[in-house]
């Protein structure tokens, strides 16, 4: 039985004393474990390694527990998911106030049940969300309206945006550095002053009901943006493998305590003309044992600031274009505003 977090001092907060075991007897994708603090300090090996797993798996592990600022990030992840319970635990009605507009804007509640084009069986989603802007909370742009249970804890999640940001700055100056490129010319598009939709996400997927089968938690995608800095602490994040024996099967990330689960979104295929990678993934009911209890993630999503044209950096520029699906060929260019906006009325279809 999960012991109840509150009754654990805010220090020693863990999910995964209190949480059942992820099983030994699923397939899961072993992909890269890197060091923060060895990032942090520039360590050649580890930023091969990192650019090494964004074009393969487009997904690594980060040890957050090597470096103190990376210590105080998971301390934060865990307290924002705490208090993110209690707003989970309104009524259906209350959250739905804080709907966030089809198609229109993506901050706000989401609640489970969406039907996306994307998934083949054209199956309900069973994930709840709440997506809180990084310009509302730092007051870039005027603020919508939030769940109050998330909003009295707002300096909270002020500093773990801007811890998640730093960290995701972290990764696009390693990258660049990586590919020859100025060290700033990711970074400087995903500035945290600018207006853009980074974004927080904290998500909630009740237990798996073993009479119902073929459930998803979220359909198959990519994420939208530069960098995704995400934390879980059950199973259910799948990836597809590039196991020569299980090609393209779908195989489990095991959530790995002390670390957060780092990927690209498509941004960055795009600024790099496909010499990164958006690796798609999806959730499903966590395995064995774990379906059992609700499930949480948070996650940041880095996204390129409003204003950025989303072309490669020059570098790049005269190689025939890579679109973000793999097509070859000349495109529109549009601002990472527009994009995004043309993304999402997509995915709302
Ligand atoms: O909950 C997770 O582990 C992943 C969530 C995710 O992929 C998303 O929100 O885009
Ligand atoms: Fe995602």
């Amino acid at each position: 039985m999960p012991v109840a977090l509150t009754a654990i001092p805010a220090n020693m907060i863990s999910h995964e004393i209190s949480l059942p075991p992820f099983p030994d007897d699923v397939p899961t994708v072993p992909i890269a474990r890197i060091s923060y603090a060895k990032l942090a300090s520039s360590d050649k090996d580890e930023m091969d390694k990192t650019l090494k797993a964004v074009q393969t798996d487009g997904f690594f592990y980060l040890d957050l527990m090597d470096h103190s600022l990376g210590r105080v990030l998971l301390e934060e992840a865990e307290n924002v998911v705490n208090f993110s319970k209690e707003a989970f635990d309104s009524e259906l009605d209350e959250k739905m106030q804080f709907r966030a507009e089809k198609g229109k804007s993506m901050f706000g509640y989401k609640p489970a049940g969406t039907v996306k084009k994307t998934d083949k069986d054209l199956r309900p989603d069973t994930t709840e969300f709440f997506n809180i802007a990084k310009d509302h909370l730092l007051g870039n742009s005027e603020s919508r309206t939030y769940p109050p249970q998330l909003m009295q804890h707002k300096e909270e999640l002020q500093t773990f945006t801007r811890d998640s940001h730093a960290l995701g700055i972290l990764v696009l100056q390693v990258l660049a550095e990586q590919l020859d490129l100025p060290s700033e010319v990711f970074a400087d598009k995903n500035k945290i002053d600018s207006l853009s939709g980074d974004h927080i996400r904290v998500t909630k997927k009740p237990p798996h009901d073993p009479s119902q089968t073929n459930v998803i938690g979220l359909p198959s995608h990519t994420d939208f943006g530069s960098v995704t800095v995400l934390f879980n602490w059950l199973g259910g994040l799948q990836i597809q493998s590039h196991d020569p024996e299980r090609q393209g099967e779908w195989a489990y990330v095991k959530p790995l305590p002390g670390h957060a689960i780092i990927n690209l979104g498509d941004a960055m295929v795009k600024f790099s003309n496909g010499h990164l990678k958006s690796a798609k993934h999806r959730v499903v009911p966590a395995p064995g044992a774990q379906a059992k209890v609700d499930r949480y993630s948070l996650v940041y999503f880095l996204r390129p600031a409003d204003d950025v044209l989303m072309q490669p950096v020059e570098k790049y520029r005269n190689e025939p274009v890579v679109s973000v699906g793999g097509k070859v060929g000349e495109e529109k260019v549009y601002t990472a505003g527009e994009w995004m906006v043309r993304r999402m009325q997509h995915m709302s279809k």
